[in-house]
């Protein structure tokens, strides 16, 4: 039985082992070439802290970031639903239970939502 997600230390290590296999995907990490990591990881932190735990800590707007991006370098269906698949492996990988699920839930959601007004 693997442990749930209940700090913000899970939450790192999620956030962590989520970006590796980013890095290493031929489809996704072209978009994250000129990322500054020292910058986007706390970012992300405080964005599935807020998620997970309603932790606040994160003010920025994942959709118009990712609106831009999209201008930038077009963000497509297939991506979307790699970016999740990795996700979804990633917090499987570690966790499991109700934390674990909302996770999934929520990146699920969210994706949903971009895709509806971003492509
Ligand atoms: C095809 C799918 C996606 C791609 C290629 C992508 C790519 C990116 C990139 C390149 C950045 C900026 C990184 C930097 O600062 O250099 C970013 C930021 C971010 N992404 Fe995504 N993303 C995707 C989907 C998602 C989804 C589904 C979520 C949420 C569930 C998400 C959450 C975020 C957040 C919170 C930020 C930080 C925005 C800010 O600056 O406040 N992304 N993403």
């Amino acid at each position: 039985m693997k442990p749930d997600i209940t700090t913000r230390l899970d939450i790192e290590k999620m956030v962590d082992l989520f970006y590796q296999k980013v890095i290493k995907d031929d489809q996704l990490n072209s978009f994250f070439a000129k990322t500054n990591w020292e910058k986007h990881l706390p970012k992300m932190y405080g964005f599935w802290n807020n998620a997970i735990f309603y932790s606040g800590g994160y003010t920025g707007d994942p959709l118009a970031k990712h609106k831009k991006l999209h201008e930038k370098q077009p963000l497509n269906k297939r991506l979307f639903d790699r970016w999740e698949e990795l996700f979804f492996e990633t917090v499987d990988e570690l966790f499991e239970g109700p934390n674990a699920n909302l996770a999934k839930q929520r990146a699920e959601s969210i994706a949903m939502i971009m895709q509806m007004k971003i492509l």
